[in-house]
């Protein structure tokens, strides 16, 4: 059973082909896989299905066994795994995912393999119940959340999967740590959600730091930049081409006129593997 394990900036995805997978995609197996002791280790998992050669389908797990409706470093990694094995020779074509069918472009190959890649995330809503956010229909725009004695300024939104977004005069990696999974599994937020603190840096330049839901502390997260950079534009911070600064590198978010955003980043293969025959047995039973 083959796969490869690629990253976008350190925040790493393990791909599997559907049509070779020969165990079942159960809780129990995602977090085994995504073990970093027992399993290879990653911060998710990446399924892909080819429909034709410009359609191809994702599903997204979280490494507590969750299922993401969308992933923007997880996206650009599947667009590189599609082009460089082939499953198309086109440079531009759909991946649908649970959040929304979104559009990708190899921006930049370098011997025949994606380098960098551009991705057409989807439109942002700050819709309570799109979100969603528990309480009447509203945007959540700076409205206080309480957790345990102290209380944040949240702006919430969704690009397919949901966001909460909080901004700081100083990034602080334990405030992170300790809100995120408060954040996270808030009662005010159903279905859970991914969290990012952020610091302006300039009209054009946001530093952030991120609590992915079911993954935890990561070294970056695309979609967080598109939320970060679009919570920040919409309370009129930034203008509506941001580059985001993580601890693992940089992603360029664009903010359209429709609410519509691009994202442009790196995505890297760090290794091709196989299942050996005793951990293939292990997700059998
Ligand atoms: N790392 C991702 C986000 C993955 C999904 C997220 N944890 C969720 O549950 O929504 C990204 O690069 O966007």
């Amino acid at each position: 059973m083959e796969f490869i394990k690629s990253h976008g900036l350190g925040n790493d995805y393990i791909v599997f082909d559907k049509e070779k997978i020969n165990f079942p995609l159960t809780e129990k197996n995602v977090r085994l896989i995504c073990d970093r002791n027992y399993g290879i280790g990653s911060d998710g998992i990446l399924i892909l299905e080819k429909i034709n050669n410009q359609e191809f389908k994702v599903r997204i797990f979280n490494p507590d066994g969750s299922e993401a409706e969308k992933s923007g470093n997880g996206i650009r990694i599947l667009a590189k795994y599609i082009y460089d094995y082939r499953y198309t020779t086109e440079k531009e074509f759909y991946i649908y995912t649970l959040g929304g069918k979104v559009k990708v472009s190899i921006v930049e190959e370098q011997k025949g393999r994606a380098k960098s890649i551009e991705v057409e995330m989807g439109k942002i809503t700050f819709k309570s119940s799109e979100i969603p956010v528990l309480g009447s229909e509203r945007e959540i725009i700076d409205e206080e959340l309480k957790i345990n004695d102290e209380t944040i300024k949240v702006t919430c939104l969704s690009i397919g999967n949901p966001h909460c977004v909080f901004f700081v005069d100083e990034i602080n990696e334990e405030k992170i740590k300790s809100l995120g999974p408060k954040i996270e599994n808030h009662p005010m937020f159903p279905n859970r959600i991914n969290v990012q603190m952020v610091k302006v840096l300039s009209p054009d330049k946001i530093e952030i730091r991120i609590w992915e839901r079911g993954a935890g502390y990561t070294l970056a997260s695309g979609s967080s930049s598109c939320a970060a950079a679009s919570a920040s534009y919409k309370k009129g911070l930034v203008n509506n081409q941001v580059e985001v600064i993580m601890p693992g590198g940089v992603l360029h978010v664009k903010i359209n006129p429709d609410w519509s955003v691009n994202l442009v980043g790196p995505a890297e293969e760090v290794f091709k593997g196989e299942l050996s025959q005793e951990f293939l047995f292990k997700l059998k039973t």
